[in-house]
């Protein structure tokens, strides 16, 4: 990614300006926007409107950081980006004290006389979040449970109270800043994550809309593989059908994101072929993205859960699929 193109992946082109540390995120046509996700959309903008943070959260794969951008978008205001990190302090946030810069005054103007003035002047460098609250940007916190909440803490007042502090500014008088009216604040965490994560505070939660999300319906899922892969929608249905079928196998544990259904198609348009059973290729393809197993999973374990995902594409590909029910 260059310093010119942020995005998520193609689904909101985001323009980022030479010298600004901003997004202006622009709608895509790679965005699909079925009746499911326009329900989404449409309460997310709704709580936005009624002055509250919106924080999806979900599995991964659940589209949480396309929906944030699509939304964010909707607002039509520059947007700050910012990724959850464990090493994040607070001042990653606000911003901090950058070392100083001297003045001084040399005043010679009696031929006998030498007058020397020196002045020390903190400096102070923003962060996203204060930048934000300043100009009234919209801030996106992706993974924002991936920070610790000390970090996170700074984020209490401004959305309750509408206040940033900044104590590093106090010497200026600049000590609180009131945030912009027209800043805001789109939160995103997969709650099933464990590694790397932190337990939000319950406060921060409470200042915020949770909107949880699930995997997208059927048809949703077919169109944003189709979309993003290229292939025709039937074949997506197929793979999207096979993703689906397994994630109800419990005991195996089969997670099949949308992402590894889109990796499936595009390797799919890349190779020409079709979906079908007899094309080893898309069968193998599916072992590689579909059986994510952990290192200590035995050969025969990998074995079996390859021959269940081969059933479930025999199974699969085998009937017509014209009807498209919501299952
Ligand atoms: N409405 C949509 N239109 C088009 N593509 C979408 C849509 N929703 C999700 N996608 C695609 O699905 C994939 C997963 O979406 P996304 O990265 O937003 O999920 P996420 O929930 O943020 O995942 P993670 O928790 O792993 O970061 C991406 O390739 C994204 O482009």
């Amino acid at each position: 990614m260059t310093n010119n193109q942020a995005g998520v992946s193609g689904v909101a082109v985001a323009k980022l300006p030479a010298n600004e540390d901003k997004i202006i995120p622009t709608a895509s046509d790679k965005f699909v926007l079925t009746p499911y996700v326009e329900e989404i959309v449409q309460r997310a903008q709704g709580y936005l409107k009624a002055g509250y943070p919106v924080h999806f959260a979900g599995p991964a794969g659940t589209g949480k950081t396309t929906l944030a951008f699509h939304v964010a978008a909707s607002l039509r205001r520059p947007v700050t980006l910012v990724h959850g990190n464990d090493e994040f302090g607070s001042s990653d946030l606000i911003g901090k004290d950058a070392g100083y810069s001297k003045k001084q005054v040399i005043d010679n103007f009696i031929h006998s006389v030498v007058k020397r003035e020196e002045e020390m002047m903190q400096l102070w460098v923003d962060n996203r979040l204060t930048s934000a609250c300043r100009n009234g940007d919209t801030l996106i916190y992706d993974e924002f449970n991936r920070s610790r909440p000390e970090a996170n803490n700074v984020l209490l007042s401004v959305l309750s109270e509408g206040v940033l502090n900044l104590p590093g500014l106090r010497h200026r008088g600049e000590g609180y800043l009131d945030v912009h009216p027209d800043f805001h604040a789109i939160f995103t965490s997969n709650p099933e994550e464990y590694a790397g994560t932190h337990k939000a505070q319950d406060a921060l939660l409470d200042r915020m809309i949770t909107i949880r999300l699930e995997h997208p319906d059927l048809e949703t899922e077919i169109e944003i593989v189709s979309k993003r892969s290229g292939i025709e929608w039937s074949e997506a249905q197929r793979i999207v059908r096979v993703m689906r079928t397994l994630r109800k196998v419990k005991k195996n544990q089969f997670k099949t994101t949308i992402r590894s259904g889109i990796a499936v198609g595009k390797v799919l348009a890349q190779s020409g072929g079709q979906a079908r059973w007899d094309n080893s290729n898309f069968r193998r393809t599916c072992y590689d993205l579909f059986n994510v197993v952990t290192t200590n999973t035995s050969a025969n374990n990998i074995k079996h859960r390859e021959q269940l995902i081969s059933e479930v594409i025999r199974k699969i590909c085998s009937v017509k699929l014209i009807k498209l029910d919501k299952n």
